[in-house]
């Protein structure tokens, strides 16, 4: 088989692959088996955003992740393997997918660089089962992609995942990857494909203002009388446009918009996606060193530098901020020891978003490699900041207050690696995309001393930033 060089072939050793991909043919014939092999190939630079606009299509599952900050972004395409959860103990069932996955793959290519090897993508729901029987997400939602493309700061990684098996065909294989990167490098110097014009939208607050303040009335009725001493409450607005929602142009707009927050989406391969900008991380684990975010305790910026100062003092010298705040601290602190992890507490800080800001205090650990991320995961979600405390009365409170399903508001969302890297956050700030309707979502904790109409103001301003990215 000739194979003619293309402007990454220099970096991928097709001989060598192909001789790889015979030799593990040979043994699936011999055991009766099947392998995936893995295979990471660093390109020129292209936008993920841009692949995920040109490769995704409706009836697969997609996952998008930006964090901005770190100059990271990953989209993956399409499923090799993959597995959806519908009952509880997802957490553990998903990390004995992971587990039982890689045990049968086979890597090709320079594992060192950034996103190279296999990495699984999982989007979960807020409870281990949906009360809302129709909603179009399962309570978790595992894939290791066919195609991903990664990049970190200018440095862009494919990665490919074939099932070999007795009947694939190798050469067929070889063709296919090679235009795959011809057609992805191709789009090097694409931007999503966006069009500029404004549609016309109806929108459709799913509780009137009156019920999300008698719900924190109420709230703070049982917090007095000590049932608990917080409760995070979400509201959702229900907006329908003219046309169908453009999901790269509002994940575009997103990224533009909250520069400072994680972007993603997540599709269920039945045209629906759940995207947003969060700024909370529930876990970042990079060569075992943890760090993950107490966030919480709001104020929104000012107009003016002085009038954003002066939210900025008020907001870190109020003592029920910070005690809205600590509780999430000692929850993470707490959940962490228990697994056997050392917290560090860093220095509380600011962390000033676009339209609101919030007290954030990084937590750091390091973790041994018998502790799978997933683990942590379970340990830690759902944390006060989007629950409350104590948590199991929270949750059930949630339920009783809020009229519609979470699914994948407030969840773990996010990717694992064959090294035990990681990255989730909380799918806070967040919509349900379906053709022309939307669902957003936003919440705000409740503690002793909340007042019902500043907590309605800031879900309000968390839902307006969204929807101006959407439409
Ligand atoms: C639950 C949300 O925000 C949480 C994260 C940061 C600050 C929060 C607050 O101050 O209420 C919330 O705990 C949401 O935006 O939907």
């Amino acid at each position: 088989m000739t194979i003619s060089p293309c402007r990454s072939s220099v970096f991928l050793d097709y001989k060598d692959l192909h001789q790889l991909l015979l030799a593990v043919q040979e043994k699936c014939y011999e055991n009766h088996s099947r392998q995936m092999v893995s295979i990471s190939i660093p390109i020129d630079f292209i936008d993920p955003l841009v692949v995920l606009d040109k490769y995704s299509q409706t009836n697969t599952l997609n996952f998008y992740f930006e964090n901005k900050s770190k100059g990271e972004a990953i989209a993956a395409i399409d499923a090799v393997s993959k597995l959806e959860i519908t009952s509880k103990h997802r957490f553990s069932q998903t990390e004995e997918f992971i587990k039982d996955c890689l045990q049968n793959v086979i890597n090709f290519g320079n594992t060192n660089q950034p996103f190279a090897g296999s990495h699984f993508f999982c989007s979960f729901g807020f409870f281990d089962q949906h009360y809302q029987l129709d909603y179009p997400f399962p309570s978790a939602t595992i894939f290791l992609p066919k195609l991903q493309v990664a990049v970190k700061n200018s440095a862009c990684c494919l990665v490919v995942n074939y099932l070999i098996h007795s009947r694939v065909n190798i050469h067929t294989i070889l063709r296919e990857l090679q235009t795959k990167i011809k057609n992805l490098q191709s789009l090097a110097n694409n931007s999503p494909n966006i069009e500029i014009s404004a549609a016309k939208f109806t929108k459709n607050q799913i509780n009137n203002s009156a019920t999300f303040k008698h719900s924190v009335l109420s709230a703070l009725e049982k917090i007095e009388s000590n049932h608990l001493t917080k409760i995070v409450l979400a509201d959702a607005l229900d907006v329908r446009s003219c046309k169908s929602f453009n999901l790269f142009k509002s994940l575009n707009n997103l990224r533009q918009l909250h520069p400072n927050c994680y972007i993603f989406s997540s599709s269920n391969g039945q045209g629906k996606n759940f995207i947003g900008a969060s700024p909370e991380r529930l876990i970042s684990i990079q060569n075992q060193q943890l760090i993950t975010d107490a966030l919480a305790g709001s104020a929104p910026r000012g107009k003016t530098p002085t009038e954003d100062a002066t939210n900025a003092n008020n907001l870190v010298n109020s003592s029920k901020e910070k005690h809205e705040h600590n509780l999430v601290i000692d929850f993470i602190t707490q959940r962490l020891s228990q697994l056997g992890l050392f917290p560090q507490v860093l220095a509380p800080r600011l962390r000033q978003l676009s339209n609101i800001q919030h007290l954030w205090t990084p937590i750091t650990a390091v973790v041994p490699p018998n502790i799978h991320p997933l683990k942590i995961v379970a340990q830690l979600h759902p944390t006060p900041a989007v629950a409350g405390a104590a948590r199991d009365i929270a949750c059930a409170e949630i339920r009783r207050y809020e009229s519609f399903e979470r699914g994948l508001y407030a969840a773990p969302l996010g990717w694992v690696d064959a090294k035990g890297n990681c990255e989730f956050i909380v799918g806070i700030r967040s919509a349900l995309i379906d053709g022309d309707r939307a669902r957003l979502y936003a919440g705000a904790g409740i503690v002793a001393g909340s007042d019902p109409d500043k907590e309605f103001a800031e879900v309000q301003l968390k839902l307006q930033a969204l929807l101006k990215a959407l439409v």
